[in-house]
């Protein structure tokens, strides 16, 4: 497959995550899409992020892809960050994060510097939205700048709708229900479970999200990991809100279908894959919850204590990946027959595809609920922080593919700590994880209503990511979209037809 046009009439994507899970190994899957489509792809990191994806990466260009890495030197000097701590995942506790992302800011020297040297010249840059400097070097060279959120278009929506509005000025207290204006449903949320990015609490933080705002202002355009066929009209509405510049090109896990069961999505997995597959194979079809809270995994010790419990008490076969294990009363040899407790990196694709998977007690990360959709598995909501209460309202309110553990959050986990406020929300305790579990694991009308309207959606992902589907599609857009706008500017520019 490997090219040869002059490199100098390719179109070169330059690809630019956050250093945290959740927003690189889409970003990496999202550059293959890319370099599949015969676009040369450079991938900017960190020295230790790119060990964490270099075999990805290596097996890409095995492949005959022109995937590149420009890795920078973390600025570790005076950020008050833990020697060698270049990920999210690797900070002491969730509170340093404002301090990693500020770190961060000080890559903007040695990225435009190196960028200057890419070759051939970029012809665009999708970057993070956490780093807003990175649209003034995509301004002073002239370059197009496309924003990656992580998050779905339902979510981009309300905090767009949210912020337009300005309905939070006169929205007193913290627990305070209100509609988000402005959209098809009758979404309800409260101050306190906003992400710190849509409601921050101290002038550093209100200054940063600032900047993102006015680097939002300038971007091109705007990326998402999702497809049309799940999110319908919030994407309309979403297109129409950046005046048709959002490109819905996932679920982008699935361009590793192929190559699922060697892929090493993020980090080394913990558990050998065939001893999981062979656990696996033993269980009845759909008999499984996988429980899984993410790359950051952010349950209390008492919350994780209340989950194990609620799974036993829930008498359905398990797989539970686990941040840190708890030596609670022999928990794991109690249920040595009837569950799998994966201590570690879990590998969540390929446990999802598994026919035995049945349910999917997630905390609504936006990558576990594209992969949980994409494998056409129910889910069960126990959101934790960031946006996830938002995608947790989407799989049960919107699209009725989920339910949810205990009742309505008031106060999400991360505001407790920003607030220092008393918790008036509701803590979830084993009786609702064992509820939950039973709720969605039930035959019955509704229970099958909602299977049937989750494998539809999985079939639609797939379909969407086929030649001639939406994603794919949409992709071939941005594509001639990039190449119209080097043409507006006089470069010129050829990509190759795939073989
Ligand atoms: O043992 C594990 C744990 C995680 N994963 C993968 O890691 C990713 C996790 O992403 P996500 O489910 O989105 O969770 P977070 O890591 O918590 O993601 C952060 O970033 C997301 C994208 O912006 C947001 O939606 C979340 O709220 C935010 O917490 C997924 O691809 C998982 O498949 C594994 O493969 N094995």
């Amino acid at each position: 497959m490997a090219s040869s046009v002059d490199h100098h009439h390719k179109l070169h994507f330059v690809l630019f995550p956050l250093m945290q899970q959740g927003h690189m190994i889409p970003m990496i899957d999202m550059a293959r899409l890319f370099a599949e489509r015969n676009i040369i792809v450079t991938i900017v990191t960190t020295p230790a992020n790119s060990l964490r994806f270099k075999k990805v990466v290596d097996r890409s260009v095995e492949s005959g892809l022109c995937i590149r890495l420009l890795i920078l030197p973390f600025p570790s000097a005076n950020t008050g960050l833990p020697e060698g701590c270049e990920n999210i995942d690797a900070l002491p506790s969730p509170e340093w994060a404002f301090k990693f992302l500020k770190a961060t800011t000080s890559l903007q020297e040695s990225f435009e510097k190196s960028f200057l040297d890419l070759e051939p010249v970029p012809s665009c840059i999708i970057s993070d939205m956490a780093f807003p400097w990175t649209a003034e070097i995509a301004d002073k060279l002239k370059i197009p700048r496309i924003s990656f959120y992580g998050t779905s278009c339902f979510y981009q929506l309300c905090s767009h709708n949210i912020l337009q509005s300005k309905i939070l000025e006169s929205t007193a207290s913290l627990s305070d229900p209100f509609i988000v204006p402005g959209l098809p449903d009758q979404i309800k949320v409260t101050k306190a479970i906003l992400p710190r990015t849509l409601y921050p609490t101290s002038d550093d933080l209100i200054d940063f999200c600032d900047q993102i705002r006015k680097a939002e202002l300038t971007a091109y355009g705007v990326v998402v990991n999702s497809f049309q066929e799940l999110e319908t009209v919030y994407e309309e509405e979403y297109q129409q809100a950046k005046f048709g510049k959002v490109w819905c090109v996932g679920p982008v896990s699935l361009c590793n279908r192929e190559i699922l069961d060697k892929a090493e999505r993020g980090n080394k997995t913990i558990i050998d894959e065939n001893q999981c597959l062979k656990w696996l194979d033993s269980r009845d079809p759909g008999s499984v919850v996988y429980a899984c809270f993410g790359s950051l995994c952010a349950l209390t010790s008492s919350e994780m204590i209340e989950l194990a419990l609620g799974l036993e008490a829930s008498k359905c076969p398990f797989v539970w990946k686990v941040g840190y294990w708890l030596h609670k009363e022999e928990f794991e040899e109690r249920n040595k027959d009837r569950g799998l407790v994966i201590k570690g990196w879990a590998p969540q694709v390929l446990i999802l595809s598994h026919r035995s998977i049945g349910g999917f007690l997630t905390h609504c990360g936006w990558n576990s609920v594209m992969e949980g959709v994409c494998a056409g598995v129910l889910l069960i909501a126990w959101p934790t922080g960031a946006e996830q209460f938002f995608n947790e309202k989407l799989i049960v309110q919107v699209l009725g593919i989920g339910v949810k553990v205990g009742a309505d959050d008031i106060l999400a986990s991360d505001t407790k700590l920003v607030h220092k406020e008393k918790v008036l929300g509701s803590a979830k305790n084993k009786g609702d994880v064992e509820k939950a579990v039973k709720k969605l694991m039930e035959e019955g009308k509704e229970g099958e209503e909602r299977r049937r309207k989750v494998r539809d959606f999985g079939k639609k992902a797939n379909r969407a990511m086929e030649e001639g589907g939406s994603s794919h599609n949409n992709l071939t857009l941005l594509i001639q979209n990039i190449m119209q706008y080097q043409a507006n500017m006089g470069l010129p520019c050829q990509v190759q037809k795939t073989a």
